[in-house]
C-alpha cells in the first residue's frame, strides 16, 4: 500500500471516526465534562454584550460613574472565569487523551506483531510507522479541539442566534441569511479536502519509507556513491508532498476566506440597517451596541469552523489509515487437514506433498513449491541444496508457519504443524536466517530472546559456545554490551554466530538453519556444526546449504528442484547420481558453491 493506492471514492468521515468509540469510550465522562465547562466558556461569553448594553442604556445614559465602575467590575469577573473555565477544559482533556493516543499505538504495535509475515512483505514499513506516529497525533489532535469545539461553536452559535433574533428578529435574519451558502459550501470543501488529505498522509508514508531505507542502507548508499541520487529521489517525494500540502492550502485558505467574508457582508448590513433603525427610534442604541457585539462574539465561532471541519478530515483520514491496518487479518491457529497416512506415525520432520504459492504472485505462474516430498529422520542433520531462487528459504519459513502451505501437510514427529497452537510449534522449531537480525538491546538479552523465561546464565554461556561466539568475552561488557540497531556494530560474521546462539539457547526438538553459516569461514563453520552435534544429539536439523564444507557435515542432503525434491542421498551418492547437484557443488552453478565466499574469505574468527 503506497500513496499511489490511496482510495479516491467518498467515504463518510462521520462513519471513520465513530469507529473511536471504543477508544474514547473509557474517557467519555472527562470528555464530557470538558465540553460542558467548554459550552459555559463560550456562552459567558455571550453574557458580556448584554452587560454592555445594560452599561449603555443604564449608567452611560444616566451619567452615573458608579454604575460604569459596577459594570466594568462585572466584565472583569466573566472575562477572567472565561479564562480559568478554558483552562479548566484544558485540564482535563490532556491526561485521558494522552491515555487514548497510548492505548491506540499498544493495540497497533500487538497487532504488527501478530499479522502474517505475508502482510509484512506486502506493506512498506514507512506506511506502517506513519500510521503508529503522525496518524495517531492528528487523532488525539482531532479529540482534543475539533470534538470539543464543532459541539461548542454549534451550542454557541445557537445560543447566540437565540439572542439576536430575540433582541431584534429582523437584523438576526439578515446575519442568518449567509448560513444556506455556507452550509453547501462546507460539504463542497469537505468531500475535496477529504481526497487530498488522504494523498497527503499516505505521501508522508512513502516519505518516511524513503528516510527509513535510506538510514539502514547508508553503507550501500555510501559505498556505491548513492546520496545524491538518493537525495534526489528524497527531494522528488518531498516535492510532491510539498504540493499536495499546497492543494490542501488553498482549499483552506478558499473556504476560511469563504466563511470570512459572507458574515462580515452580513454584519455591515446589519450595522446599516440597524443604525437606521436607531436613527428612526425604532431601536435603542444600547440594544444596537449589544446586537453588534453579539454579531462579533459569534464570529470566531463561525470563522473556525472551516479549519475545525479540515482537523476532523485529517482525524478521518487518519482513522481510516489506522483501521486499514487494524482491520487486517491476524495469523489463524489454522485448521488441520484430515490425517494422511504418509505422515501419521512417522517421527521426525515430514514434508508431505507440500505445495506453496506466495499470495501476491501473478496468476498463472507455477508455484514456488510444486510437491515437496520429504523425511527428515529423528536426530538428523539434512542439508537443502538447490540453485538459486529454487524455494530453499520459502521451504524453511514453512516450517515455523511464517507462511502456510497451500497444498500438503508438514508434521513434526507424526503432528501436523497446523493442528498446534503458533506458541507450542515455535517452542519445539528455532530458526536462524541468513541475514541475522539483532536488536537494540544487550548480546545476552538478543541471544535469550530464544527462548522462554526459563534458560539463564548458564544456558547462554552453552550457547555461545555451541555457536561458537568466543568474540562476546571480550567485548567490552562482555554478554551485557548493548548493541546497536541491527547489530550494526559487530561484524557480519559475529551477527551470525550470535543468530545462530539464539537459535540454539532453547535446546529445540527441530531446527531449522537458512544458511546461518554463511559468513564465517570453512574452520570456524566446522568448529560450529561439530559443537551443534554435540550439543544437539537429539535435535532434527534442515541446513540449507550453498557450500561442500556445510553439506559435508550434514547426514544426508535433498536436492531442491523444479519446486521438488528430486533426489535424496548422501553428498558423495548425489554426486554420482546427480549432474545438477555435481554442477552445483562444481562451483559453476548460479548461487551454488561459490555462494558466501566473499564473506567466507574475510577470515571472519574473531
Ligand atoms: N515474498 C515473496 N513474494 C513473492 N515471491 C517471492 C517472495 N519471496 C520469494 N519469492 C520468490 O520465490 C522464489 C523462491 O525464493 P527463495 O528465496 O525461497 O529462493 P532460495 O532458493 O532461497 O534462493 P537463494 O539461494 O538465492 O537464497 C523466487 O523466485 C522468489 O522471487
Amino acid at each position: 500500500m503506497t500513496g499511489a493506492d490511496a482510495p479516491t471514492r467518498k467515504r463518510s468521515a462521520v462513519r471513520s471516526l465513530l469507529r473511536l468509540w471504543p477508544y474514547v469510550r473509557p474517557v467519555r465522562g472527562r470528555l464530557a465534562w470538558a465540553a460542558f465547562v467548554a459550552v459555559l466558556a463560550s456562552c459567558l461569553s455571550l453574557v458580556i454584550p448584554l452587560v454592555l448594553k445594560w452599561i449603555v442604556d443604564g449608567p452611560v445614559a444616566e451619567r452615573d460613574p458608579g454604575g460604569v465602575w459596577l459594570g466594568a467590575l462585572f466584565l472583569l469577573l466573566l472575562g477572567l472565569a472565561e479564562a480559568a473555565l478554558f483552562g479548566l477544559r484544558r485540564w482535563l482533556v490532556a491526561r485521558p487523551l494522552a491515555g487514548v493516543e497510548a492505548a491506540m499505538r499498544d493495540d497497533l504495535y500487538r497487532h504488527l506483531q501478530r499479522l502474517p509475515v505475508a502482510f509484512h512483505d506486502r506493506w512498506p514499513s514507512g506506511q506502517l510507522l506513519s500510521r503508529g506516529t503522525t496518524d495517531l497525533m492528528l487523532l488525539r489532535m482531532f479529540l482534543a479541539f475539533p470534538l470539543t469545539f464543532l459541539l461548542v461553536n454549534g451550542v454557541t452559535i445557537l445560543v447566540g442566534f437565540v439572542i439576536l433574533l430575540q433582541q431584534q428578529w429582523s437584523l438576526g435574519l439578515v446575519l442568518l441569511a449567509p448560513a444556506v451558502p455556507l452550509v453547501v459550501l462546507c460539504s463542497l470543501f469537505e468531500s475535496k479536502y477529504a481526497l487530498v488529505a488522504r494523498r497527503s498522509q499516505d505521501q508522508v508514508g512513502d516519505l518516511t519509507t524513503v528516510v527509513e531505507e535510506s538510514v539502514l542502507g547508508i553503507r550501500v548508499i555510501k559505498g556505491f556513491g548513492r546520496h545524491r541520487s538518493q537525495a534526489r529521489a528524497f527531494r522528488e517525494l518531498s516535492l510532491t508532498l510539498r504540493g499536495t500540502e499546497l492543494v490542501k492550502a488553498r482549499l483552506l485558505a478558499g473556504i476560511w476566506a469563504t466563511i470570512t467574508a459572507l458574515p462580515e457582508l452580513a454584519i455591515g448590513a446589519a450595522l446599516v440597517l440597524g443604525t437606521v433603525q436607531v436613527a428612526d427610534g425604532g431601536l435603542s442604541a444600547g440594544t444596537l451596541v449589544a446586537f453588534l457585539s453579539t454579531a462579533l462574539a459569534l464570529r470566531w465561532p463561525v470563522e473556525s469552523i472551516g479549519f475545525l471541519l479540515a482537523i476532523s478530515q485529517d482525524a478521518a483520514t487518519a482513522t481510516e489509515r489506522y483501521f486499514e491496518v487494524m482491520d487486517a487479518p491476524q495469523e489463524t491457529e489454522g485448521v488441520a487437514p484430515p490425517s494422511s497416512p504418509a505422515a501419521a506415525g512417522r517421527g521426525g520432520m515430514v514434508f508431505d506433498a507440500v505445495e506453496f504459492r506466495y499470495p501476491d504472485a501473478p496468476e498463472g505462474t507455477p508455484p514456488v513449491l510444486a510437491r515437496v516430498d520429504l523425511h527428515v529422520r529423528p536426530g538428523e542433520t539434512m542439508a537443502l541444496v538447490g540453485a538459486t531462487g529454487s524455494g530453499k528459504t520459502t521451504l524453511t519459513a514453512l516450517v515455523p508457519r511464517l507462511h502456510e502451505v497451500t497444498g500438503g501437510r508438514i508434521t513434526l514427529d507424526g503432528q501436523d504443524i497446523t493442528a498446534m497452537p503458533r506458541e507450542r510449534l515455535r517452542e519445539l522449531v528455532s530458526v536462524a536466517f541468513e541475514e541475522p537480525t539483532l536488536f537494540s538491546a544487550s548480546v545476552g538479552e538478543n541471544v535469550l530472546m530464544g527462548a522462554g523465561d526459563g534458560p539463564g546464565e548458564a544456558d547462554l554461556e552453552r550457547a555461545l559456545d555451541t555457536a561458537q561466539a568466543h568474540f562476546v568475552h571480550r567485548l567490552p561488557e562482555g554478554a551485557a554490551t548493548q548493541v546497536g540497531e541491527q547489530g550494526l556494530s559487530l561484524s557480519g560474521g559475529q551477527r551470525q554466530r550470535l543468530a545462530l546462539a539464539r537459535a540454539v539457547v532453547g535446546r529445540p526438538r527441530f531446527l531449522v538453519l537458512d544458511d546461518p553459516l554463511s559468513a564465517l569461514d570453512v574452520h570456524t563453520e566446522a568448529l560450529v556444526e561439530a559443537a551443534l552435534r554435540r550439543v544437539l544429539a537429539d535435535t532434527t536439523a534442515l541446513v540449507v546449504a550453498h557450500r561442500p564444507s556445510t553439506v559435508l557435515l550434514a547426514d544426508r542432503v535433498a536436492l531442491l528442484s523444479g519446486g521438488r525434491v528430486t533426489a535424496v542421498g548422501t553428498h558423495q551418492e548425489l554426486l554420482r547420481t546427480s549432474d545438477e547437484y555435481a554442477w552445483l557443488m562444481s562451483g559453476a552453478g548460479d548461487g551454488g558453491a561459490g555462494h558466501g565466499r566473499a564473506a567466507a574469505g574475510k577470515g571472519d574468527t574473531a
